[in-house]
């Protein structure tokens, strides 16, 4: 495609640079190939314009970066350089610019919790009446086989967002894969880092703000500002917006919408307990294994059995249930196809068989209101004692780690502390400051031993909450990925259990 092409209403571009034809574009210098545009953009840790260079040995035909003046040797180089007020958001044009195919219906959950159960359930629904549906987010590309894909793998970063280009070029496969549905987890990351303009968004879901990533966004108004971005510039005209409005900041959501008036004709409808919502919940009721939800829609109440635990869990499936109806699915379909909804992997997800009959869950709780939320859910089903084994990410949030422990101590009777994903951090003092706040906690690690010691001391009417890593199947401790899934260790120690009790 040619620049004058690729950057039309974009960006001002010297005449001699208008032919250019461009192959690809990049704003990772180590992803550049020959003819490919390089976007150096200032980052968290570093600035894209040091690889400008490396971009330019490797290929790179055009650089597209900010207004910031060219120092030497930039000011001097043969490559033209592009400069944009924003060059993420050239890029990400740029991206869908040059790989144009977008399924026709996509809809993005944002918020902080709830993200991937609730898009996960969303496909779920629309492959149920059988359109052609995939999911992006924190567990992949899901939905459709990649692998079998004409050997376009789509190796997409190990992201819930991932970066534009990544996600563009991913979707013209996708589309050729004969995928009309999309559902993408919108992660503040991504939406301050506009991974996701250039995409037709139809439909956008608000679950709930409540404190993460403030490492990142340095305080909760900065962070809602972030989330807000996917209502108030994305989401298409003419969209849907599905919002939560038991949250306080989905009811600010709502008037900030209001507040733009008619221009865009988005159509909100809220849900929640609140008397006011579009669909209310009138009751979330655990029987058994099931959760039993009515919800009451224009003067109309529809009693949901859902097969999964967790009143969160129901609200999740129920912002599904309402995006599939915005998407065009009757209520038949939307709301009552909730009742064959699977669960996403880690997420409530019962280990069985511990020979005194434990119940063992593992959860992807890895914030203070996803702990607290977890284990409130688990309260009503303890006859005895319910433990809660968790960490707390490193190179994470570091002040989420003493909520954390607080909440674990005040919700749980037995608190051990382990190890999650430490990245660059040293372990023991992030498990010190989830400590600092728990009094009743016991100090376990690695994350395998402390399992074991738990499921050891379980006795018939506990419940263990292995928290924080889900569906996780590696663990990141200093450079090193190892393999490790909270699922398969419970389960070998559960096995080996059984074995030495025969
Ligand atoms: C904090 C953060 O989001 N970082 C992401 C982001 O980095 P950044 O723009 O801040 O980049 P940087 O590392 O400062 O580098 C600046 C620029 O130099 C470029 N560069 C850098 C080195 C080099 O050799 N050549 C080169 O061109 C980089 O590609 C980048 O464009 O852009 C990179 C490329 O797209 C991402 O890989 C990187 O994700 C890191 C690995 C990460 O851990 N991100 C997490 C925090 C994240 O994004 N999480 C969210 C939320 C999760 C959730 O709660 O659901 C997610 O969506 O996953
Ligand atoms: N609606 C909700 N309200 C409160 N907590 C929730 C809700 N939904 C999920 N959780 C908790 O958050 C955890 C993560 O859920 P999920 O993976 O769906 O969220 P996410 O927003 O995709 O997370 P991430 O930011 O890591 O992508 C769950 O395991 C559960 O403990
Ligand atoms: N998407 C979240 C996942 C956190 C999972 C937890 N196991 C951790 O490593 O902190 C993040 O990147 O912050
Ligand atoms: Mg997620």
């Amino acid at each position: 495609m040619h620049l004058s092409d690729l950057l039309k209403n974009l960006a001002d571009i010297p005449d001699q640079a208008a032919s250019i034809k461009i192959g690809g574009m990049s704003e990772n210098s180590r992803a550049i190939k020959p003819g490919d545009m390089f976007a150096a953009v200032a980052g968290s840790s570093t600035d894209g314009r040091i690889y400008i260079k490396a971009a330019i040995d490797a290929g790179a035909r055009v650089i597209l970066t900010d207004m910031r003046p060219l120092e030497a040797p930039l000011d001097d180089l043969d490559t033209p350089i592009i400069m944009v007020e924003n060059p993420r958001l050239v890029l990400a044009k740029a991206a869908a610019r040059f790989w144009h195919k977008q399924p026709g219906m996509i809809a993005a959950v944002t918020g902080t919790n709830g993200k991937t159960s609730t898009t996960d359930f969303l496909r779920q629904l629309w492959t149920r009446v059988t359109w052609q549906a995939s999911s992006i987010g924190t567990l992949g590309v899901k939905g459709t086989d990649t692998r079998k894909m004409d050997g376009k793998i789509l190796d997409l970063p190990k992201l819930t967002t991932p970066d534009s280009v990544s996600l563009h070029s991913a979707l013209s496969p996708l589309c050729d894969a004969g995928v009309t549905h999309l559902a993408l987890e919108a992660s503040s990351h991504g939406l301050v880092q506009q991974r996701l303009d250039g995409l037709n968004i139809h439909i956008a879901a608000f679950t709930n703000l409540t404190q993460d990533h403030l490492d990142h966004h340095n305080d909760m108004e900065s962070y809602f500002i972030a989330k807000s971005h996917l209502f108030m510039d994305l989401l298409m005209h003419a969209g849907a917006a599905i919002i939560n409005i038991d949250d306080p900041y989905g009811r600010r959501l709502c008037d900030m919408l209001t507040a733009q008036g008619d221009a865009r004709q988005i159509v909100i409808q809220t849900f929640g307990f609140a008397d006011d919502a579009d669909f209310q919940i009138e009751k979330i009721t655990p029987i058994d294994n099931i959760l039993d939800m009515s919800v009451k829609h224009d003067g109309k109440s529809w009693h949901i059995p859902l097969a999964m635990s967790g009143t969160f869990q129901a609200v999740n499936a129920l912002t599904a249930g309402i995006m599939a109806y915005m998407s065009g699915l009757p209520l038949q379909d939307s709301l009552g196809g909730l009742a064959y909804l699977k669960p996403a992997p880690g997420r409530m997800q019962t280990v069985t068989g511990h020979p005194q009959g434990a119940q063992i869950v593992v959860d992807f709780a890895h914030t203070p209101d996803a702990l607290r939320a977890a284990l409130e859910a688990l309260r009503p089903e303890v006859s005895h004692k319910l433990y809660v084994l968790f960490g707390c990410g490193g190179d994470r949030d570091p002040s989420k780690r003493a909520l954390m422990g607080a909440i674990a101590d005040d919700a749980a009777d037995v608190v051990i502390v382990t190890d999650d994903n430490p990245r660059s951090e040293d372990p023991a003092s992030i498990r010190s400051a989830i400590m600092a706040a728990s009094p009743k906690s016991i100090e376990i690690f690695p994350r395998d031993t402390a399992i074991k010691t738990a499921l050891e001391q379980l006795v018939e009417g506990d419940v263990l909450l292995i928290a924080g890593k889900g569906h996780e199947t590696v663990q990141l401790i200093g450079d090193e990925t190892l393999p490790f899934s909270d699922i398969s260790v419970a389960s070998r120690i559960i096995a080996d259990m059984k074995e030495a009790h025969k």
